[in-house]
């Protein structure tokens, strides 16, 4: 499938617009190559694809590589910021955005899962797992059907994975309400499913 292929077929599933693309990523730089290019990958493929990002709102770390490559790369971005956070997060640069200052943490990730239509994870630190379990607990309590993917680059989601694997093994979790979430070996593979997972509930819940 082409790059416009995919683009075409993505924007007609919100009705012409582009996707609200959602990317959860660390605010620290990372010592690992993978992990950076995992970073750049992301924002690159949603420039390229034709989608809009939603991300943190800052410029350091993996966030800023993913929010510089989208803005590189022609994605319109908006970005959501704990007013708390903004001097720490910005003393490096972000690319131009929309910015949506939040009173709090709890009103930025409130807002991140309103104004998205799904999720990429990347790797990232306690932010991003707070992130990830607030989008799986939505929708394991039924209030949201957003798809989320999480890319699971240099393995760093195995642990994750196998801990909810042991809660559901223990019963602590139901199977019944189990919340959707996929995991992806690289940014390529997570952009393809989250828009193809999108067409195939076009008209389904926003
Ligand atoms: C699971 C847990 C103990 C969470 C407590 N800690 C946190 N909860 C929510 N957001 C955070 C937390 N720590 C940092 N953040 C913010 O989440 C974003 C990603 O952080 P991180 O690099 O994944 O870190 C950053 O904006 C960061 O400032």
């Amino acid at each position: 499938m082409t790059t416009t292929t995919v683009q075409a077929r993505a924007t007609s599933t919100r009705g012409g617009r582009p996707l609200r693309i959602c990317v959860f990523c660390g605010a620290a730089p990372s010592n690992s190559d993978a992990i950076v290019h995992t970073a750049k990958e992301t924002g690159r493929l949603i420039g390229e694809r034709g989608h809009h990002l939603v991300y943190g709102g800052g410029g350091s770390g993996l966030m800023g590589q993913v929010a510089w490559a989208a803005a590189d790369h022609g994605a319109s971005i908006r970005g959501v910021i704990p007013h708390f956070l903004y001097e720490r997060e910005r003393t490096i640069a972000a690319p131009q955005q929309e910015l949506q200052i939040t009173e709090t943490l709890q009103r930025r990730k409130e807002h991140m899962l309103h104004s998205s239509d799904a999720f990429i994870a990347l790797p990232g630190g306690y932010g991003i797992l707070d992130e990830i379990v607030e989008v799986l607990s939505a929708s394991y309590l039924g209030r949201s059907a957003k798809p989320m993917v999480i890319v699971n680059t240099e393995g760093i989601w195995d642990g994750l994975i196998g801990l909810l694997d042991t809660l559901t093994r223990f019963e602590l979790i139901s199977t019944a309400e189990q919340p959707t979430f996929h995991s992806v070996p690289t940014p390529e593979q997570a952009l393809s499913l989250v828009e193809s997972l999108l067409l195939a509930r076009s008209g389904g819940p926003e």
